[in-house]
């Protein structure tokens, strides 16, 4: 029987085959344009069928490039350039003739390479959804005298913001020659109301030691029409966006309207979010720095607390709505005795509440530590303090200050029972936490999806954030990391270890188990035992 060739060997055809006349080219292109379906035609059968949104519940997202294969192997690809502008002439990748890249075996990655979303599977589990692996590919659609390539980063600082900005003004100049990249200043707004700096890898070569974004931030201000006008107007190709969820979405609606103009402008997402909130991806870049950097101030609270009578060291770290940061901190430091996030609900008074454990503690150890996450507790704050509903110039909700709210009551509640001294020390790193740079590790992880960014732009992709999925660097569309957020399952493994580390309660009645447990996703849709999503509207 004459094999049928595969969706991805149709594609690498095409793409090395600057006729875009030629059948296989012709075929992909078809495919790709086509979003109802495709034609599956003798000898084509095997060719994967595309999937329709409606059936995955994505509709109203016409533009999505779902391919079905064997094995209920579903690839969500992303945008390419070719999608509306066929006719582009692709070159060699210039890498080829890279010295530094010359001892390397395969550098280009193969162009059926896809990356597995959930890797726990069962004999017979479908194959699942993919998505397309990151990396150099031997054409690109750019000469790279003509790129101009320009970098932003939006929303709240997150350590490795300077390492991304240099490793893409250094990868894009080093790996393929690209001279002309411009830095667009505080964030969205300087596209329409800022200058440009000029950016050479001499004048980013130590910025990677400094935390911040040498570039500047801000929140709000992100007017798509003047924002793709400045673009178009100034001849940007590529550009780069740095940021969270609320950057990322931004990033795609300016896609959308790129393409709605038909420019051969890449726009590429590098996701950043402190709190590790961004789904789909294994974890953001600077999380484990600002863990890290959150170990002194536990370590600080913990010499504090061990140093006076009943002493409690409380301790605030950031996550607005998921308490990543407060339970791996919590984990690393094995000091910490109670630890509150928002994902779980406590109550303060009475059996099985947190002054009651407060109590048990300080009897049996004399001290303890405390870490909360800014975003838990609100529910209760808000109660007691009849809360003002205000919002950044962003749209994110401005929390009440749980440290402070906290302390106060633990305070009130000691002074009102009068049964042992205490205490309490208060320490807020909340922002030290994320100034500082990135550490080793996270250098490493900033310069490879800087890298990857690069590579997908210059092969035509677009309107992608890049993303490492169970280890691998890939091409996600925007809207899988902004339509959810990640958050901790408290019904998961990982919590669970928690709470048998600090032996604090959990807080919840068995009722709520059971519908924690039923808001929770099925396990075939987490990526991995610790991640919870839910939906990303702030
Ligand atoms: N839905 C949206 N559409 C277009 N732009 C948006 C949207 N949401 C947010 N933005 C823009 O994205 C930028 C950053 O958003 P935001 O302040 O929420 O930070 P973020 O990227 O989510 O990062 P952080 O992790 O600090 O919250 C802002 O300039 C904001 O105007
Ligand atoms: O004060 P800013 O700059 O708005 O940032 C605060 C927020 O930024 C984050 O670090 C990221 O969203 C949150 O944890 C925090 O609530
Ligand atoms: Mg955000």
């Amino acid at each position: 029987m004459e094999s049928s060739p595969s969706f991805a060997s149709l594609a690498h055809e095409a793409l090395v085959d600057s006729d875009f006349d030629s059948p296989n080219s012709r075929r992909l292109f078809d495919f790709q344009n086509s979003l109802t379906c495709i034609k599956v035609t003798p000898p084509f059968r095997d060719y994967p069928k595309l999937r329709s949104p409606s059936r995955m519940g994505l509709e109203g997202k016409p533009n999505l490039k779902i391919v079905e294969g064997e094995g209920g192997y579903i690839l969500e690809d992303v945008p390419h350039f070719t999608d509306y502008l066929p006719d582009l002439p692709n070159f060699p990748n210039p890498l080829q003739d890279n010295p530094s890249y010359s001892a390397v075996r395969q550098y280009f990655v193969n162009v059926d390479d896809t990356v597995p979303q959930k890797i726990v599977v069962q004999k017979n589990s479908p194959r699942g959804l993919h998505f397309r692996r990151a990396g150099p590919r031997q054409r690109v659609y750019f000469e790279s005298d003509d790129v101009l390539a320009c970098i932003v980063t939006c929303g709240g600082l997150c350590p490795g913001l300077n390492t991304v900005i240099r490793e893409l003004v250094c990868g894009l100049s080093h790996m393929y020659g690209v001279s002309r990249i411009l830095g667009i200043e505080g964030g969205y707004r300087g596209f329409y109301a800022r200058n440009t700096i000029p950016l050479t890898p001499k004048f980013v070569n130590d910025i990677h030691k400094r935390g911040g974004t040498i570039l500047g931030t801000s929140r709000g201000g992100h007017d798509t029409i003047k924002i793709v006008d400045n673009i178009e107007d100034r001849g940007v190709n590529q550009v780069y966006i740095i940021g969270g969820d609320g950057t990322q979405k931004g990033a795609s609606v300016i896609f959308e309207e790129i393409r709605r103009r038909g420019l051969q402008v890449a726009v590429v997402g590098i996701p950043k979010t402190i709190d590790n909130d961004i789904a789909v991806i294994d974890k953001s870049f600077g999380f484990d720095s600002a863990v890290e950097e959150a170990q002194r101030a536990i370590n600080a609270a913990h010499v504090e607390s061990e140093s006076v009578e009943n002493g409690i060291g409380l301790v605030k770290l950031m996550g607005r709505y998921s308490g990543f940061i407060a339970m791996y901190a919590t984990l690393a430091s094995r000091d910490v005795d109670c630890c509150l996030i928002p994902e779980s609900p406590f109550y303060l008074e009475g059996k099985g509440g947190l002054f009651e454990y407060i109590e048990k503690r300080l009897k049996e150890n004399g001290h303890m530590v405390i870490v909360v996450a800014e975003g838990a507790g609100q529910d209760l704050i808000a109660e007691s303090l009849r809360s003002m509903h205000n919002e950044d110039p962003s749209g994110n909700k401005l929390l009440l200050d749980v440290g402070l709210w906290l302390s106060q009551k633990i305070k009130d509640h000691f002074a009102r029972i009068q049964k042992m001294v205490m205490n309490l020390k208060y320490i807020d790193p909340t922002y030290m936490i994320r100034a500082i740079p990135s550490n080793a590790s996270d250098n490493v992880y900033c310069t490879l999806l800087a890298h990857s960014a690069i590579h997908g732009a210059m092969a035509g992709y677009t309107g992608f954030t890049v993303g490492l999925v169970n280890g691998r660097h890939t091409y996600i569309p925007f809207h899988r990391v902004t339509e959810k957020r990640n958050r901790v399952v408290i019904t998961d493994r990982m919590w669970a270890r928690l709470l048998s580390s600090t032996n604090q309660p959990s807080f919840l009645s068995a009722k709520d188990i059971e519908e924690a447990k039923k808001a929770e996703p099925q396990p075939t849709q987490l990526l991995d035992e610790q991640k919870s999503l839910e939906d990303g509207c702030h």
